[in-house]
């Protein structure tokens, strides 16, 4: 068990080699490898290793296959060679054809699985084909990490609507910025070059007009020793009061920097058409949602970006956004970055609020929580659970 959890933690390590790149496919990593024919404790040797090509290209294990038959043309599987694969083969013609074809071809007698695949035209499928054609097949190896590697896809592949994960970086006291709104930082830089992680995985990032005019954020992925990345960066902004303001507060760096063009404001047809026109002749894009009143609605929000082939949303805040997002049910994973320090204060801003909570039984919780320790601060992440009786503050969102 020791050695295989040993090649899948390399496949895992082949998998997030290409965090990022491989939407809307998931992140898979193989590793073939060689047993000894005549010592059962001997170490196994790597024959070859593949992860999953990006833009639909050859999936992981054939990619693994192929770098394999260049050593060895015709394929030299032996009754002790065994491919490690995170997830699940497909099993179906799709655009590269289906891998279990490849790995019956190939020889192979033995294959090790992490976890799954979620697509239901899947789903233990591919697991079956290879048992039927007489391969030996291990499930749930490294499962729980191997199905984590992939949470935007496995959302997608189940609803065909985006990821929408809210992220906040909060006091302990559960404040994401004082009440002047200074919030920079509060969390530490380790728990920040995290950040920059899951800014590179997600496809688009969305803030709320209050926070481009408190906070002038970038929203790029800035990590040491790569390019800077920039996901589609999408501005709520109801009443398009980022470009109203233009000339009194100067421009925003969303809307001036050399990824303007990755900019996408969200407004409503409230905004007015002249600021619509003045941005886009900027370079910046601009999505007008049907709205009777000057919010765009998350529900429709997100059959647009589906629609659009956006396969998750990372969202930064600020606290008005999130809180309407909490109480439409419309938040599905949950990113809480907690930091040592607390703030006491009523009139600093909370990181969601207008739920009516009478009973711990209406608390909406994190499914399989994930707990990392980054520097002095606390990441909380998990897929968020709604009770079935969530109730609204009235009172609350009365006043916005
Ligand atoms: N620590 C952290 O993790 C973070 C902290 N922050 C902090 O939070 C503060 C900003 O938060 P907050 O003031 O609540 O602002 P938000 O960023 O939530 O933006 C609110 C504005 O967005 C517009 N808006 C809200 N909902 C919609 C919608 N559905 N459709 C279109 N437009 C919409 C509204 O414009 P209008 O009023 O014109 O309708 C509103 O003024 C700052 O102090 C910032 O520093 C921000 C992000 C993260
Ligand atoms: N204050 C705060 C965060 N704030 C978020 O980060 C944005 C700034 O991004 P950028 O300009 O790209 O560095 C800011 O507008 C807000 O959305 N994030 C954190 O991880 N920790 C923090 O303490
Ligand atoms: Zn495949």
């Amino acid at each position: 068990m020791a050695e295989h959890e040993q090649f899948m933690r390399r496949a895992v390590e082949l998998a997030r080699s290409v965090w990022g790149t491989t939407h809307p496919n998931p992140m898979v990593g193989a590793v073939i490898v060689e047993s000894s024919a005549t010592d059962s404790e001997a170490p196994g040797t790597i024959l070859a290793e593949g992860a999953t090509s990006p833009d639909g290209g050859p999936h992981a294990e054939r990619v693994a296959l192929n770098a394999w038959r260049e050593d060895e043309p015709h394929y030299g599987a032996t009754p002790h060679t065994t491919l490690y694969v995170t997830m699940e083969p497909c099993s179906t013609e799709g655009r590269t054809g289906a891998c279990t074809d490849a790995i019956i071809a190939s020889g192979i007698r033995r294959v090790v699985v992490g976890t799954l695949d979620p697509n239901p035209a899947h789903a233990g499928r591919g697991i079956d084909i290879l048992r039927e054609a007489g391969i030996e097949v291990m499930t749930g190896i490294l499962e729980a990490e191997c199905r984590g590697l992939n949470i935007i896809f496995n959302h997608w592949i189940t609803t065909h609507t985006p990821l929408f994960a809210a992220k906040t970086a909060t006091t302990l006291d559960g404040r994401i910025a004082c009440r002047t709104g200074d919030s920079r930082w509060i969390t530490g830089e380790v728990a920040r070059a995290d950040v920059m992680r899951w800014r590179r995985l997600f496809p688009a990032i969305a803030v709320g007009a209050g926070t481009v005019m408190q906070d002038n954020p970038r929203l790029t992925s800035r990590i040491e020793g790569e390019e800077e990345w920039c996901p589609i960066r999408f501005v709520f902004d109801g009443l398009l009061s980022t470009a109203s303001r233009l000339s009194t507060r100067g421009l925003p760096a969303l809307y001036t920097d050399e990824f303007k063009h990755r900019t996408i404001v969200v407004t409503t047809p409230h905004g007015g058409l002249g600021y619509v026109r003045q941005l886009r002749e900027r370079g910046v894009q601009v999505w007008v949602l049907p709205s009777p009143t000057q919010r765009v609605g998350w529900a429709e929000f997100r059959q647009k970006c589906a629609g659009e082939q956006i396969f998750g949303v990372y969202i930064e805040g600020g606290a008005q956004i999130l809180s309407q997002l909490l109480r439409e049910a419309q938040i599905d994973y949950l990113f809480s970055y907690q930091a040592p320090m607390l703030f006491g204060d009523d009139r600093a801003k909370p990181m969601m609020r207008g739920l009516r909570t009478e009973r711990l039984g209406q608390a909406v919780r994190l499914a399989e929580p994930l707990h990392t320790i980054l520097g002095d601060d606390v990441l909380t992440r998990g897929r968020v659970v709604y009770p079935n009786d969530l109730s609204l503050d009235e009172t609350v969102f009365s006043h916005g």
